[in-house]
């Protein structure tokens, strides 16, 4: 299990690249044919990379419930993720059965217990890349499919920032306790997201870019939006965004990312747009 502390921006000020991608990149978030986890003490927001095996089903083993400190790891915790293999994914959740094609959504309530996950189709797979956060209550487990996520077109060409915004779990779709999360998708031709940059210190981020072509990468940038530093963050690689830091991306090509979050609110729109001008 990875752990990732959470720390004062004074000192991630004072870090070098080495030390900065140590707590802010994930750089391996799947495993193949295997369940990989990383623990971050921003809001207790976990991400994991659930890609099976060509044969065989995959379950939580019992270090995840050990490191929540539960009997099984759901039982005081929900999951959210998003399916971005080339087939659908089977999942079955105390005896409930779901079936999450690429680009649909995946929700699991607090209380889940046995649950696997296994490839429809070996020869497509599929690979749920997936955020966990603490939960208060049982909400149904449930797919999300991609016209349900409320699409909102963003940005311009001009600014080289037209993309779409997808919001599977949130509110207006379904009820959740803490995990709002989506995918953002930008157009050819258009490199930028989430700037004007913005913060919220009352929830965390963590953004994980994918279809990123080989030989690019996303300058994804962080910190207070006074002192930014930069991520050089390459595909299938996520970044943890703590409340006090800015995060938006340039890449060297068009890319799609997945958002989630944690924390006090669940109001997507809460957020504290920075001027232009003051990022330094
Ligand atoms: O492209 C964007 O802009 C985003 O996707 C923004 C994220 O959704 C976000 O930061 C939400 O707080
Ligand atoms: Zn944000």
């Amino acid at each position: 299990m990875d752990i990732r502390h959470a720390i004062h921006p004074d000192q991630a000020e004072a870090l070098d690249t080495a030390g900065l991608r140590r707590h802010f990149l994930i750089d391996t978030v799947f495993d193949e044919g295997g369940i990989r986890a990383t623990y971050s003490h921003y809001d207790r927001m976990m991400v994991l990379g659930i890609a099976p095996a060509a044969a065989g089903a995959l379950a939580f083993d019992a270090a995840l419930a050990k490191v929540a400190g539960s009997e099984f790891f759901l039982e005081r915790r929900e999951l959210g993720g998003i399916n971005i293999g080339a087939g659908p994914l089977r999942v079955t959740a105390d005896g409930e059965s779901f079936t999450v094609a690429p680009q649909e959504a995946l929700y699991l309530g607090m209380g889940a217990r046995d649950v696997t996950f296994a490839n429809v189709d070996p020869s497509r797979p599929a690979r749920l890349y997936a955020n966990s956060a603490p939960a208060h209550s049982r909400h149904p487990s449930r797919v999300v499919r991609q016209e349900e996520a409320s699409p909102q077109p963003m940005g311009a060409l001009e600014t080289s920032n037209k993309r779409t915004i997808f919001k599977y779990l949130h509110p207006g779709v379904l009820p959740t306790c803490q995990i709002v999360m989506g995918l953002t998708r930008l157009e050819g031709g258009s490199v930028w997201n989430t700037m004007p940059a913005h913060t919220h210190d009352r929830r965390m981020e963590s953004y994980f870019y994918f279809e990123v072509p080989a030989e690019s990468f996303v300058l994804h940038l962080m910190g207070r939006p006074e002192e930014t530093r930069h991520l050089m963050v390459r595909n299938e690689q996520a970044v943890l965004s703590p409340p006090w830091s800015i995060h938006s991306g340039a890449g060297t090509g068009s890319y799609a990312f997945i958002w989630a979050m944690a924390g006090d609110n669940q109001s997507f729109a809460d957020m504290d747009f920075v001027p232009m001008g003051e990022l330094r």
